[in-house]
């Protein structure tokens, strides 16, 4: 039966021809450069969104996380021709640097020479791509409208007005699922026959906190670098800003003897900080205060398919949300918004069903596979990345790479310095990583690997692993 459907003030009117246009549900950063891609493609485009408009915040509100962009991110800003004003409000980092508990610093490049991950402000880049899109015509901004529920069948948002808490339904006509890891449009999907959908919490949380800026505005740690101080079974990071500041973030244990539940009080915190991190607690003099302020994070791996139903898409966090230790999360959601925008050119932008369906045969691989890769990274970085044997055979490998440029390529730059499908690129690295098990016992430091039996037995391995 057809629901009564009630348009609030201000919603668009549907066009004489009777096409709607198209709804994007979720302003984060994948639902606003979705509704950039397709009204430069002359579609005209609504964008929902629950939360207030993040540009009528003052600066100093809310949580200023940064972000780590790399090169399929900048492919998708460069598509809607933005790389080069985020480019100038980015931090390159060019490699990690771990430090000890006794405040000793190692440092691993990420890539070749001049190779970087970028720091980028969160906010700053979503009010980038509000402001483009509030620009073109035929674009509709609407915040503070939470989609409540979803009618599939009769194409019907049921929406609330935050502010004044009215409920009311409105008709789509394509909608686009962008509303992140807890995503409604998801939720309605899941209630259709033979769903599938899986959700895994790590026994982790996060919570985010601040390196302060040097008095003069400085950066107390290299800038040009992501920090890391990797315990074993948990881990601190830090990522520059451009005002001097760092975002740090502890990734820590629910419940345990090292946990959040074993922190209940300043005296703790202040303790557990000054036995392992010691170098940083001076450049943290807010920390007991923020430790108790700042909400603790879950982690979460989404995964579900299909991906689309008639007239709904799902894209971003709200298709395949993965844990962050890759720093790739946003960079799959915008090169989803790359991918999409090539299947629009080859299906054609009034060919819907066949464009969804492409573009999750396309992408949920390679989805599934980046899910993976960041688990795999947080064994790497809370743990691996201590030990100067890994780091030894990580100079291995570029040894092997400079040998073998065109059939050795080390998985960190497929993954975040190529287009490489992810799937791909996982497939590629387990290959590698398999030789580098064989190899490695036989070298204790970088001058073995120039030895004949070495090189003997890498090729016999490169052989047989098909490399
Ligand atoms: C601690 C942490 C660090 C990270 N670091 C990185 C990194 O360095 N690099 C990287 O690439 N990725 C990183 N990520 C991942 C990245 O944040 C996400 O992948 C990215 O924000 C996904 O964008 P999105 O637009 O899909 O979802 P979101 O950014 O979550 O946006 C969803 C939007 O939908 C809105 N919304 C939600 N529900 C509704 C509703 N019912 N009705 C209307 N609107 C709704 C929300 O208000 C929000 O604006 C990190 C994630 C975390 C948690
Ligand atoms: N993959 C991951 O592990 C995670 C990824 N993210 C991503 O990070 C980005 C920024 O996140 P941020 O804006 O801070 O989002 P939040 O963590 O603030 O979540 C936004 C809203 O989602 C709902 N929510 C939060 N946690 C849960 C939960 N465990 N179960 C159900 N609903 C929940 C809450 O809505 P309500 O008010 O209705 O309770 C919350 O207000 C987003 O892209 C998000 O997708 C965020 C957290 C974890
Ligand atoms: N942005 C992040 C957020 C949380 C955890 C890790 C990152 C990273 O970027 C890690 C980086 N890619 C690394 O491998 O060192």
């Amino acid at each position: 039966m057809a629901l009564p459907i009630s348009l609030p003030p201000g919603a668009p009117a549907a066009p004489a021809s009777g096409a709607g246009p198209l709804t994007v549900a979720g302003a984060g950063l994948v639902g606003s450069l979705l509704a950039l891609y397709l009204a430069r493609r002359g579609h005209a485009v609504q964008l929902l969104d629950r939360r207030p408009d993040l540009r009528l915040r003052q600066r100093s509100e809310g949580r200023s996380i940064n972000l780590a962009l790399s090169d399929r991110g900048w492919r998708a800003l460069e598509g809607v021709g933005i790389a080069d004003d985020i480019r100038q409000v980015s931090i390159p980092l060019y490699r990690r640097v771990m430090h000890d508990r006794q405040g000793q610093l190692t440092g691993q490049p990420y890539g070749a020479a001049g190779q970087a991950i970028y720091s980028v402000n969160r906010d700053q880049l979503n009010r980038t791509l509000l402001d483009l899109l509030e620009a073109r015509p035929g674009v509709q901004l609407r915040f503070g409208q939470q989609l409540q529920r979803l009618d599939l069948a009769g194409r019907t948002l049921h929406l609330r007005d935050v502010a004044t808490g009215r409920d009311y339904a409105e008709p789509y006509t394509e909608l686009f699922g962008a509303d992140g890891a807890f995503s409604a449009v998801r939720g309605a999907l899941q209630r259709t026959d033979r769903y599938n959908y899986s959700q895994d919490y790590l026994e982790y949380g996060y919570k985010e906190l601040t390196i302060e800026a040097g008095p003069d505005g400085t950066w107390a740690l290299e800038k040009n670098a992501l920090h890391i101080w990797p315990r074993g079974q948990y881990l601190m990071i830090a990522l520059p800003n451009l005002d001097g500041s760092f975002n740090a973030t502890l990734f820590f244990p629910y419940e345990g003897p090292t946990s959040f539940a074993a922190l209940p009080d300043a005296a703790a915190v202040t303790a557990f900080f000054a036995a392992e991190f010691a170098d940083a607690v001076p450049l943290m003099p807010r920390l007991a205060e923020e430790f108790f302020a700042n909400p603790t994070g879950s982690l979460v791996t989404v995964r579900c398919f299909p991906w689309h139903t008639e007239g709904v898409l799902l894209l971003g966090d709200a298709a395949h949300a993965i844990v962050p230790f890759y720093g790739q999360g946003m960079n799959v959601g915008f090169e989803d918004c790359t991918v999409l925008d090539g299947l629009l050119d080859a299906h054609g932008d009034d060919n819907w069903p066949a464009v969804a369906a492409a573009f999750e045969q396309q992408r949920k691989p390679n989805a599934d596979a980046m899910a993976d890769l960041a688990l795999y990274n947080f064994v790497e970085m809370r743990d691996r990345v201590g030990d100067p044997r890994f780091l030894l055979q990580k100079r291995i490998e570029n040894k092997i790479a400079a040998l073998h440029p065109t059939r050795w390529v080390p998985l960190y730059t497929r993954v975040t310095f190529s287009h490489l499908p992810y799937a791909e690129a996982w497939a590629a690295g387990q290959r590698q990583d398999a030789v580098m098990a064989q190899l490695m016992p036989h070298i204790q430091d970088e001058a073995d690997f120039d030895r004949p039996a070495v090189q003997a037995r890498l090729a016999e391995e490169l052989a047989a692993a098909g490399i």
